[in-house]
């Protein structure tokens, strides 16, 4: 039966193989919507978009590989219906991507753009900064900023001309080494001698969209919400509505879960 028990619905899908697939299904849920979790091709059918949660991106790929899930994901995304990556889901959806373990990984690509995985360095040298997001802001209402959480995160390093950013951030870089772009993003190292760049860390390509960050970890739903405008919209291209909550006793596993504030 299709998830909601109407043929004219579509639910919003998280790829739930590993990583932070639950934190994204509570986001939504305090958005009112459930998402139903993905592990297997047959699941993308019932489904109008799909979230790709954060991660280890190595691992998310071998176990997408061991379910024979990439030819069913890549025909998801060719089919046009809206896919979020975020962080791991961010590498998955990229065409291009540096830093990659020996022998490459495999990915679903689509979304015209280099990145460079562990781009901030390890986990160790995760962080918390505020983005400026004015795009989001105009669509979803709220502040220009948003607290973006970012862990052993990916950075967009050049985008092809179909690819809209919306929110970079400009590190000082004095040496190649990733250590040194975090001493520096703490503000620790003499900004003299650096040089800056500017990396992406949230951009659309049409119906895909990416975060180097973790919106999911935050009580802020307006990526969520962006997501869901992207997904009802092209719901109704096709005839479609989005399903909205089902009973709890449906909903599997943990929900509600501590957000970080
Ligand atoms: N938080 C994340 O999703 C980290 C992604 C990780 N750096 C990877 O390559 O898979």
């Amino acid at each position: 039966m299709e998830a909601g028990g109407a043929a004219h619905q579509r639910s919003v899908g998280v790829l739930s193989l590993q990583g932070s697939f639950n934190e994204h299904i509570a986001a939504l849920r305090r958005l009112g919507v459930m998402g139903v979790e993905v592990r297997k091709a047959e699941h993308l059918e019932k489904i109008g978009s799909l979230i790709i949660p954060g991660g280890e991106s190595t691992t998310m790929a071998k176990l997408a590989h061991y379910h024979n899930l990439f030819p069913a994901l890549r025909e998801f995304v060719k089919s046009g219906r809206p896919v979020w990556g975020t962080c791991a889901g961010l590498i998955f959806l990229a065409d291009r991507a540096i830093g990659q373990k020996n022998g490459g990984q495999e990915f679903i690509g689509g979304l015209d753009c280099t990145v460079h995985r562990n781009f901030f360095g390890s986990q160790l040298q995760s962080f918390e900064i505020d983005l400026l997001v004015s795009k989001l802001a105009a669509k979803e209402g709220g502040p220009a900023s948003f607290r973006g959480v970012f862990i052993r995160a990916p950075a967009i390093m050049e985008v092809g001309p179909d690819v809209e950013v919306l929110a970079d951030y400009t590190v000082h870089v004095n040496d190649s080494t990733n250590a040194k772009i975090v001493t520096s993003l703490r503000g620790l190292e003499d900004k003299k001698s650096s040089s800056t760049q500017k990396v992406v860390v949230a951009a659309r390509q049409g119906n895909l969209l990416v975060t180097a960050f973790h919106p999911e970890l935050t009580k802020d739903t307006r990526w969520h919400s962006f997501f869901l405008k992207m997904s009802v919209e092209n719901n109704e291209e096709h005839g479609l509505s989005i399903s909205k909550e089902v009973a709890s006793s449906e909903v599997k596993g943990p929900i509600f879960l501590p957000i970080f504030e």
